[in-house]
C-alpha cells in the first residue's frame, strides 16, 4: 500500500518560551527532559518527522505532555510551529511547505485537506448551531453557498454517524459526550478531506460509548479510504485502530513501526512499558 506519502512531516519542533544558555545546549540533563527548569521553556516538539501514506491509520501514543496535542494542532494552524516543514500530496500546494503558506492557501488546506477531532468538543463544536448548522459551518467556509444542498450533506453525514433525524437540529451542547464526538465526526469528514486528525477522540467517555466511538472512525476508515492521524495516550485505542504506531516521549519519537510488531517486540524502555501495561 505504501508508495508516496501523502502527508509528511519534516523535522518539525515547537517550542513555548525562548529557552537559554543552559537549554539550547542540547545534551545537558534538562534536555533529555523537554522542559527547562532555567528559563521554564518547555521543548514540546523536537525534531519530529514522520510520513502518513495513502489509506492508513497512523497511530501516536504517549503519555500526557508528550507533545501529542501540540504537533497535531501546529499541523492543523491552530499554533505556529518554531521550526521545520510539513508537505501533502496535492496539486495546489506540491512542494511548498505548509507552515510557510499564505494564510489563504492554509485556509484551503484546512477546509479541503483536512478534518480534525478535538478531544473536546467544545473546541471542534459551536455549541449553540444545530448539528446541521455545525456542518453547514464548514461547508459554507469551503464556498458551498446552495442552503438545500448543504442541508442535504449534512443529514447525509449525520445519519453515517447514527444521530437520529430527529435530534440533527438540536444543539449539541444538550448532547451525551460520545453523541457529540459523532457531530465533530460527520462535521469533520464535510468537504472529504483526504486526512482526518483524531485527538484523544475517546479519552473521557466510558468504556461503551468508547467502543461506539472507535468501530465508527475503523467504519469510515475502511469505506472512504481516508488517511488519518489518531492520537492517543491508550495503546489499547491505538492497538484497534491504527496500522503503524509512533511512540512519543518528552516531545521526541523515540520508537516507530507496523503497530503489532511494536506490540509483540517493543525496543524502548518506554514502549516495554506501554505493552507490558496491557496485559
Ligand atoms: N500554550 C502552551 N504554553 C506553554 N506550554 C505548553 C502549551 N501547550 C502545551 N504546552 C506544554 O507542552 C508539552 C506538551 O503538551 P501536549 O499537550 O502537546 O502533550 P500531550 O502529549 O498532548 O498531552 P495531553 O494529552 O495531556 O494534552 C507539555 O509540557 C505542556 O505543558
Amino acid at each position: 500500500m505504501h508508495e508516496e506519502p501523502i502527508l509528511r512531516i519534516d523535522h518539525l519542533n515547537k517550542t513555548f518560551g525562548d529557552g537559554c544558555a543552559h537549554c539550547q545546549q542540547s545534551e545537558t540533563y534538562e534536555m533529555k527532559i523537554n522542559y527547562c527548569p532555567y528559563c521554564s521553556t518547555t521543548y514540546a516538539c523536537q525534531d519530529i518527522s514522520l510520513e502518513l501514506y495513502s489509506g492508513e491509520i497512523l497511530g501516536i501514543v504517549g503519555e500526557s505532555g508528550s507533545g501529542k496535542s501540540t504537533m497535531m494542532q501546529c499541523l492543523y494552524f491552530d499554533m505556529d510551529v518554531t521550526s521545520g516543514g510539513a508537505y501533502i500530496k496535492d496539486t495546489e500546494v506540491e512542494e511548498e511547505n505548509l507552515f510557510e503558506l499564505s494564510s489563504q492557501k492554509k485556509r484551503y488546506v484546512r477546509n479541503y485537506k483536512y478534518g480534525m477531532v478535538y478531544q473536546n468538543p467544545v473546541h471542534g463544536l459551536k455549541m449553540n448551531f444545530s448539528s446541521v448548522g455545525n456542518i453547514a459551518e464548514k461547508l459554507i467556509a469551503a464556498g458551498n453557498r446552495n442552503v438545500s444542498e448543504m442541508e442535504a450533506i449534512s443529514k447525509r453525514l449525520l445519519e453515517s454517524v447514527h444521530i437520529p433525524p430527529y435530534r440533527m437540529k438540536q444543539e449539541p451542547r444538550n448532547f451525551s459526550g460520545g453523541m457529540q464526538q459523532r457531530v465533530q465526526i460527520a462535521k469533520a469528514l464535510s468537504n472529504n478531506p483526504p486526512v482526518l486528525f483524531l485527538d484523544e477522540v475517546t479519552t473521557g467517555l466510558d468504556l461503551s460509548v468508547q467502543a461506539n466511538v472507535l468501530d465508527l472512525i475503523k467504519n469510515i476508515q475502511r469505506e472512504l479510504g481516508i488517511s488519518m492521524i489518531v492520537v492517543s495516550h491508550d495503546l489499547a485505542v491505538i492497538r484497534m485502530l491504527a496500522d503503524r504506531t509512533v511512540v512519543m516521549l518528552d516531545g521526541k519519537v523515540i520508537e516507530e513501526g507496523l503497530t503489532d510488531q511494536i506490540l509483540e517486540d517493543p525496543q524502548h524502555a518506554y514502549t516495554q512499558q506501554l505493552v507490558y501495561s496491557l496485559l
